[in-house]
C-alpha cells in the first residue's frame, strides 16, 4: 500500500499548470467510439480513471495510444461484448458506456458502475431517457442489458439536473432517428466540451451549456481532433491550497470563468484574487473569515471543491456552514480532518466549522477522491508531518500531484508500505 507524507509549514509559490478536465475526459473517451474510425484527443489528464477507461475500450478491441497528453482511439475493431463488473466497477464514469454503446451497436450489457461514494448516486435519470428513445432494458446476471437499434429522437424532462444524464441521453440521440430534446438538461462546462467534439465528429447538438439540448440524430460520424478544456475542480484546489498556505501561485492554463463560483467565496473569505485571460493569481495570508457556502449544479458552488474549502475553512474566523444540496454523504473527510485538530460539526447535509483552528499532522485516510484533496490541503496547512493512505482515490483525478505541489514548494513525499496480515 503506497502512502503519501506532506511535512507542511510551506507556503506555495509560483505557477501551476493546469491538466484536463477529468470530468470531460471520461465523456470524452467513450464518446469517441460513436465514430468507427480514429479519433485524437490533447490535453488528455494523466489519471488512473483515464488508464482504466483505455483499458476497458482495449478490452472491447479498440487500440488506444497514449503519447504524453494525447490519446489516439481507434474503435474500428470494436465489438459490442458485454462489460461486467471488474473495470466498470472502478470508475463512476463507465456509465457512459451505455449511451456510447447504444449509439455505436445500439446495444450493451454492462454492469454498473462504481466511483467515489458519496451516498445514493442513482441512474434513473439515465435510464427515463434510453428508454424514452425506445430503448429495451433487462438485467443479466448483475449486469443491465439495454436494447436500443431503433431509437428514435423525443423530448426527455429531467427531474434531476444530472451530468451524467445529460451527456449519456446526447451520446444515445447522436445516433437515434430524428430529433432529441433534453429539457432540464445539466449546464456543466463539461456538457459543452463533450457537444464540441461530438459536432467536431458530425454530430449536430445545439444548446449544450443550457437547460434545453436540441440533438438531431446522424447516420454516421467520422474521426477528428479535440483539446480537452481545463479541469475547473483541479485548478480549484490549487487555488484552494494557495490560500490555505498564505501563499502566492499564479493557476495557468484554465478558464476563469469556469471558476467564478469559487473565486467569489475566496473573496468573501478575504483572500487576494486576480484574474488573466487564462490565469488566476492567487495570494493568501490575510485575516481569513468564516463564510457559508451551499454547493448547486453549474453555475452554483460545485460539490467537487467543498471538501477541500472545508480544509481551507479551518482557518477562518468565526462560524462557516457548508452544505452540500448535491449529495448528502459527502462528508467523510471530517471525521479526519477533526484527527488533524479541525472543530467540525456534521448536522445533515452541512458541516458547521468553528475556526480559526491550527491542524497538525495525523495519519489519516482518503475515503474519496476530494476528500483525499480535502487532506492534501490540511497536510500543507500544519507544521509537521501528515500520513495520508487512500491514494488510489487521489490518482483517480490529480494528474502529477506531487510533482506539481513539489514545484510550488511543498514538502511531500510517497512510501510504499508492507500491509500487516491481521
Ligand atoms: C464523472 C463525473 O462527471 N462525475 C461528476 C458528475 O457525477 P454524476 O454525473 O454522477 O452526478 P449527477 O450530476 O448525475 O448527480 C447530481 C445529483 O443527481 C442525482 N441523480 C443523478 C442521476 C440520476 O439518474 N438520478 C439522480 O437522482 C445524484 O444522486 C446527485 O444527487 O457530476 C457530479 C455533480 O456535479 C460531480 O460531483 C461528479 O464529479
Ligand atoms: C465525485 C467525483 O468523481 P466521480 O463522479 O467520478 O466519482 C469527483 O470528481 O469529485
Amino acid at each position: 500500500m503506497e502512502k503519501l507524507f506532506i511535512r507542511g509549514g510551506h507556503k506555495l509559490r509560483g505557477r501551476v499548470q493546469i491538466s484536463g478536465a477529468k470530468n470531460s475526459a471520461v465523456a470524452l473517451i467513450p464518446a469517441a467510439i460513436l465514430a468507427a474510425s480514429e479519433v485524437v484527443l490533447d490535453n488528455v489528464p494523466d489519471i488512473s480513471d483515464v488508464q482504466i477507461y483505455t483499458e476497458i475500450l482495449e478490452d472491447l478491441g479498440a487500440t488506444v495510444v497514449r503519447d504524453n497528453d494525447m490519446l489516439r482511439i481507434d474503435s474500428s475493431k470494436m465489438v459490442a461484448k458485454p462489460m461486467p463488473n471488474g473495470k466498470i466497477k472502478e470508475l463512476r464514469a463507465s456509465y457512459y458506456l451505455m449511451g456510447a454503446m447504444l449509439g455505436r451497436f445500439g446495444e450493451a450489457t454492462i454492469g454498473m458502475p462504481g466511483g467515489c461514494n458519496l451516498g445514493p448516486r442513482p441512474i434513473d435519470q439515465h435510464i427515463k431517457g434510453f428508454e424514452a428513445l425506445g430503448t429495451v432494458l433487462s438485467h443479466e446476471r448483475g449486469s443491465l442489458h439495454l436494447e436500443g437499434k431503433n431509437m428514435v429522437g423525443t423530448r426527455v424532462y429531467l427531474d434531476v439536473v444530472s451530468v451524467g444524464a445529460t451527456i449519456n441521453i446526447m451520446l444515445a440521440a447522436c445516433r437515434a432517428k430524428g430529433r432529441t430534446v433534453i429539457e432540464n438538461a445539466a449546464k456543466e462546462p463539461e456538457i459543452i466540451d463533450v457537444a464540441t467534439l461530438l459536432n467536431a465528429m458530425g454530430a449536430s447538438i445545439k444548446g449544450a451549456g443550457t437547460d434545453v439540448i436540441r440533438i438531431d440524430g446522424r447516420q454516421e460520424l467520422h474521426s477528428c481532433r479535440h483539446s480537452i478544456i481545463p479541469d475547473r475542480i483541479e485548478a480549484g484546489t490549487y487555488m484552494i491550497a494557495a490560500a490555505a498556505t498564505g501563499g502566492d501561485v499564479v493557476i495557468d492554463n484554465i478558464i476563469p470563468r469556469h471558476l467564478e463560483s469559487l473565486t467569489a467565496k475566496l473573496r468573501e473569505m478575504n483572500v487576494e484574487i486576480e484574474e488573466e485571460d487564462d490565469a488566476i493569481r492567487v495570494r493568501g495570508g490575510g485575516d481569513y473569515v468564516g463564510i457559508d457556502i451551499k454547493t448547486l449544479p453549474y453555475p452554483g458552488f460545485p460539490t467537487d471543491l467543498q471538501q477541500p474549502i472545508t480544509a481551507l475553512l479551518t482557518a477562518a474566523r468565526g462560524a462557516s456552514i457548508v452544505t452540500d444540496n448535491i449529495y448528502q454523504a459527502r462528508f467523510k473527510h471530517v471525521d479526519h480532518l477533526l484527527n488533524m485538530g479541525a472543530k467540525i460539526k456534521v448536522e445533515g447535509r452541512s458541516a458547521v466549522i468553528e475556526g480559526p483552528t491550527s491542524l497538525y499532522g495525523a495519519r489519516v485516510t482518503a475515503t474519496d477522491l476530494r476528500a483525499g484533496a480535502a487532506l492534501v490541503i490540511a497536510g500543507l496547512m500544519t507544521e509537521d508531518v501528515t500520513e495520508i493512505s487512500g491514494l488510489t482515490h487521489i490518482d483517480r483525478g490529480y494528474s502529477n500531484l506531487e510533482e506539481k505541489l513539489r514545484s510550488l514548494g511543498a514538502e511531500m513525499w510517497r512510501e510504499q508500505h508492507i500491509q500487516s496480515a491481521q
